[in-house]
């Protein structure tokens, strides 16, 4: 996209000779002429491309305008408060009629302007910001489903489209869509998750590859298990005592323990002091922002390099310090770890390019913690909240297992009711519940019998499609059968898709399903689960938070163990 000089010396000196030679009271024609440039700039500037990542340079480049203006008028010698007022006229001219050009354009010539949805949001993000202030975008998206039916305008840009035939439109093996401009908000932190240039996603995550074939997995396999020993044992301790125990915490810790091993090859020892690590308090705090600011990153952008000290940005720049030091010292470790920074530190060496991969190295750290940890530890607690409510289904678990190593991950994934649990809670209680953005490739996109326009942002929420009753009988119960006996139950599946499809799907799917079958077949063997007097589940659903991946409120349950 071409750039506009905002400002330099000569525009400067042109604009001194200009209100040197204009009389004062001339503000009307400079109001006017500024009210022209705001609607010039959106029609022959703004009205293309993407402008997110440019929001910090425009926000420097308009107050030094504002500012020249305001400093001419007190070298010409006007007083500071008619200088100022005069700036203000003229600043907010050009605004009003900035964005009444954009408010007409998205309101009533948009290529968007024909789907229903809110009025206001097809006419900016802000409101969805306001919506969804309390982190509960699935909650707000389910409500407007009901209100205007399968696909919404969401925003001036954006489609949500609540129709199983979404997923594989936009994530097939033959779809062109792209990442959209959410995964930008972290920029300039560089990661496989938040690439959107295909080949360059295309060859980092070639690299990723390498770090979960069947081999690479198979010398995880025993690291997992020690952690997952570790969190059973102290359940044990919890369960003899006939304490209550936060799953909530203790699955987080378990997993993000063994998340620390793979990006670090050293854990976070949570497990073991039984606290959080101040390192990852940073980064949840950060992590909260995500949610509510998902519908803006271009003010992301502003706040990380306008604000770098304030509150939550500072603590997201505190976090990605700490990874940076934990992968210099990952980097310089002594012997062969088998862990995922060790093919991704392999590849640099091979490349001979460490120096430059770090800032890759680090932000791909922070992307292993956050993918590796939230999607597993609030699957678990969701699933456990299901299991501690129908002990049925535990039997049916117990005699799953019976009989069979729970040690060997071959002999686990055959396990049918295993996989059905798995399966519905990420179907009922999906981890990324609204998160996923994609964008209609230029020439648009066909779903289902909708014709998408090119560039439109693409919003397809997991949590909402596995609770259409077009596709599932009973579709808002956990009923794990309909996954294996029951199969009447599901209608249309193609909106299942927990670990997202093509390109973009997730590479530690393997890993995951793995880890999550064998904490659960341990669990379930040694121990009987129930809620704990007074726990009915509700904190669990009224904190749940969708910060891209799911965050759930406190689940007290208890444990005890099997004779
Ligand atoms: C219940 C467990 C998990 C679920 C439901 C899950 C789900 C997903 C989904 C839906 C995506 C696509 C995200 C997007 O469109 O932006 C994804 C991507 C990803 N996941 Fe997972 N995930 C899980 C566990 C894991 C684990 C254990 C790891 C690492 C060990 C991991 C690493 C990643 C990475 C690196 C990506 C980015 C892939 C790319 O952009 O090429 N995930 N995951």
């Amino acid at each position: 996209m071409p750039s506009i000089p905002l400002w330099n010396g000569s525009v400067s000196s042109c604009a001194s000779n200009l209100l040197a030679r204009v009389p004062m009271s001339s503000t009307t024609q400079l109001c006017l002429g500024s009210a022209f440039l705001g609607v010039f700039s959106h029609q022959a500037v703004y009205i293309r491309g993407e402008w997110h990542l440019r929001a910090p340079r425009l926000v420097q480049g308009y107050s030094l305008v504002a500012a020249a203006i305001f400093g001419v008028q007190c070298r010409l010698g006007t007083d500071v408060v008619t200088s100022l007022a005069r700036t203000g006229l003229i600043a907010g001219s050009y605004a009003a009629a900035l964005f009444s050009s954009i408010i007409i354009y998205r309101r009533f010539f948009h290529r968007l302007r024909h789907f229903p949805g809110p009025p206001i949001a097809s006419l900016t993000k802000f409101w969805h910001v306001w919506k969804s202030r309390n982190g509960q975008n699935h909650l707000l998206l389910e409500q407007l489903h009901e209100k205007y039916g399968p696909v919404i305008r969401t925003g001036p840009e954006e489609l949500t489209i609540i129709d199983p035939a979404v997923m594989p439109a936009v994530d097939g093996f033959r779809s062109e869509c792209t990442k959209a401009v959410w995964y930008d908000m972290l920029h300039p932190t560089t990661a496989l998750n938040t690439t959107r240039d295909k080949p360059a996603h295309d060859a980092r995550r070639r690299i990723w590859d390498r770090g979960f074939s069947p081999k690479a997995l198979a010398a995880y396999e025993g690291r997992v298990q020690e952690y997952a020993v570790v969190l059973s044992s102290r359940i044990d301790e919890l369960a003899r005592q006939g304490a209550r125990v936060n799953v909530t915490d203790w699955f987080y810790w378990f997993t993000l323990d063994v998340m620390g091993e793979f990006a670090f090859g050293r854990s976070f020892d949570m497990l073991r002091d039984e606290e959080w690590h101040y390192a990852v308090q940073l980064l949840r705090k950060a992590m909260s922002l995500v949610g509510p600011f998902s519908p803006v990153p271009w003010l992301a952008q502003i706040g990380f390099k306008l604000l770098p000290g304030m509150i939550y940005v500072r603590d997201w720049f505190a976090m990605v310090k700490f990874c940076r030091g934990r992968m210099d010292e990952r980097i310089q470790m002594k012997g062969d770890k088998p862990d995922v920074a060790h093919w991704l530190i392999q590849a640099s060496l091979e490349q001979n390019s460490l120096q430059q991969d770090i800032d890759w190295l680090t932000g791909d750290a922070l992307t292993l913690i956050i993918a590796g940890s939230d999607t597993m530890a609030a699957t678990l607690v969701l699933m456990f909240y299901e299991l501690a409510r129908t002990p049925y289904h535990q039997e049916l678990l117990l005699s799953e297992f019976r009989g069979i190593n729970i040690a060997d991950r071959h002999r686990l994934q055959y396990c049918a009711h295993l996989n059905a649990c798995l399966n519905e809670t990420m179907r009922l209680h999906p981890t990324l519940m609204t998160g996923g953005y994609r964008q209609a490739p230029p020439q648009g996109i066909t779903i289902g019998n909708t014709y998408i326009p090119g560039n439109t942002t693409i919003v397809s929420p997991r949590y909402s499609l596995g609770r259409l009753e077009t596709s599932y009988e009973q579709a808002t119960e956990w009923i794990p059968e309909r996954w294996t006996t029951r199969p009447e139950l599901v209608k249309d599946n193609r909106g299942f898709s927990p670990f997202a499809l093509g390109r973009y799907n997730c590479v530690g799917k393997t890993v995951a399903m793995s880890e999550m079958r064998y904490i659960t077949a341990l669990l379930v063997t040694r121990f009987e689960v129930f809620f704990a007097p007074g726990e009915t589940g509700q904190r669990l659903f009224e904190d749940l938070r969708d910060q891209f991946t799911a965050s759930p409120g406190r689940l007290e349950l208890q444990f005890r163990r099997r004779e």
